[in-house]
């Protein structure tokens, strides 16, 4: 790796206030390793963009605005890696980074989102310095910022969302969409952590979300480290748990949001909001405006990625499954708008989302 002794020192560390999964460390990303918890707490430090690619494919980082700074970071990566090669006129070796991160998965829009302000940090910079360390240094800073943006984001939908809820609230939440889906504190958790300083949390029901099961060992891990009361529901026992407990709301995360608010999220969610629909549980989806795609005219155009079948057919490497069965495993899956009751954001909140009050909602 590149030596960093020339680059500003203040910007070669950024660990958050708060707990996050990702940290910047010595001019290295470092990841928490989501695979392993809950029982395990292992961080893994990258010096380069393909691995980075690699790191958010293999599920090593997970969520769809995690998975954006992460990339942010790793184009700072190939910057500071290609320092002696780099000129501005050529910035083919970034560029080949930027689109190799680009394709670690698809249905995360944060993922482009975050890519597409690296590069126009990256255009700017060429524009106005000729020296590679000065095109470095802007792209650390703003990579640097995403993460931190990202966290305050979260804070502001914690409390836009948690301002919704009446006291003693019983929720039901699927998948992870907590800190560690995040650069800290969480979208769909970051409502329910604002809610419980407020005392409007009294049950939370987390949804085991199979098969990477992101609820059971992320979610409920979370949770109880909060101390926020939470208990884990298999996806069967979903029907069962609204109908026969008092779910005020269902809150879940989003992967990506259509300008006519349909919402790809974790595979399963649609299910909840039918669900929940039928059982006068309100749903609200939290995300920051990164995951919203205007350029998506309906939901069902967002691409939904599809797994390895063997994600379904084992468990850590552990046949579940006849051999030969093939599966089907799609990771999202799309909720409409019309069984959405808000969608909570850092500006405010859109109430029965619309194509029209998404619209104004990014005019204001
Ligand atoms: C805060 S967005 C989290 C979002 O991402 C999750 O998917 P994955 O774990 O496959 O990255 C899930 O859809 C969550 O709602």
């Amino acid at each position: 790796m590149a030596t960093t002794n020339s680059l500003p020192s203040t910007l070669m560390n950024f660990e958050p206030q708060e707990f996050s999964p990702i940290r910047w460390n010595n001019g290295a990303l470092e990841l928490l390793d989501q695979r392993l918890l809950p029982h395990q707490i292992h961080w893994i430090s990258y010096q380069d963009a393909p691995s980075v690619a690699h790191a958010i494919t293999d599920m090593v980082v997970r969520g769809a605005p995690a998975i954006g700074i992460t990339a942010a970071y790793g184009v700072a990566l190939s910057a500071m890696a290609h320092r002696g090669t780099l000129s501005s006129e050529d910035l083919t070796p970034i560029m080949a980074d930027i689109t190799l991160l680009s394709n670690s998965r698809p249905t995360a829009i944060n993922l482009m989102w975050a890519l597409d302000r690296m590069k126009l940090c990256l255009l700017k910079a060429v524009a106005k310095h000729t020296a590679i360390d000065a095109i470095v240094t802007a792209l650390i800073e703003e990579a640097i910022s995403i993460h931190q943006q990202d966290i305050h984001f979260c804070h502001s939908i914690g409390d836009h969302g948690a301002d919704l809820l009446s006291p003693n609230s019983t929720v039901y939440t699927h998948c992870n969409a907590g800190a560690l889906a995040t650069g800290g504190h969480g979208t769909a958790l970051g409502v329910i952590r604002s809610a419980f300083t407020q005392d409007k949390i009294s049950q939370v029901f987390a949804g085991e979300t199979r098969p990477w099961l992101q609820g059971a060992r992320l979610t409920s891990w979370e949770l109880q480290q909060a101390g926020i009361p939470v208990r884990l529901v298999t996806e069967g026992a979903a029907g069962h748990t609204l109908k026969h407990n008092s779910v005020d709301w269902l809150i879940v995360g989003a992967d990506r949001i259509a300008a006519d608010g349909s919402v790809a999220n974790k595979v399963g969610t649609y299910n909840l909001a039918i669900l929940a629909r039928h059982h006068n549980c309100k749903v609200m989806v939290a995300a920051p405006s990164s995951t919203f795609d205007l350029t998506i005219h309906q939901g069902d155009d967002i691409p939904i990625e599809q797994r390895a079948d063997q994600e379904v057919t084992h468990y850590q490497d552990i046949p579940i499954a006849p051999e030969g069965v093939s599966a089907l495993n799609p990771s999202f899956d799309v909720t409409p708008a019309d069984l959405i009751d808000a969608i909570v954001t850092e500006r405010g909140v859109i109430e029965r989302p619309n194509r029209e009050k998404i619209a104004a909602h990014f005019d204001s």
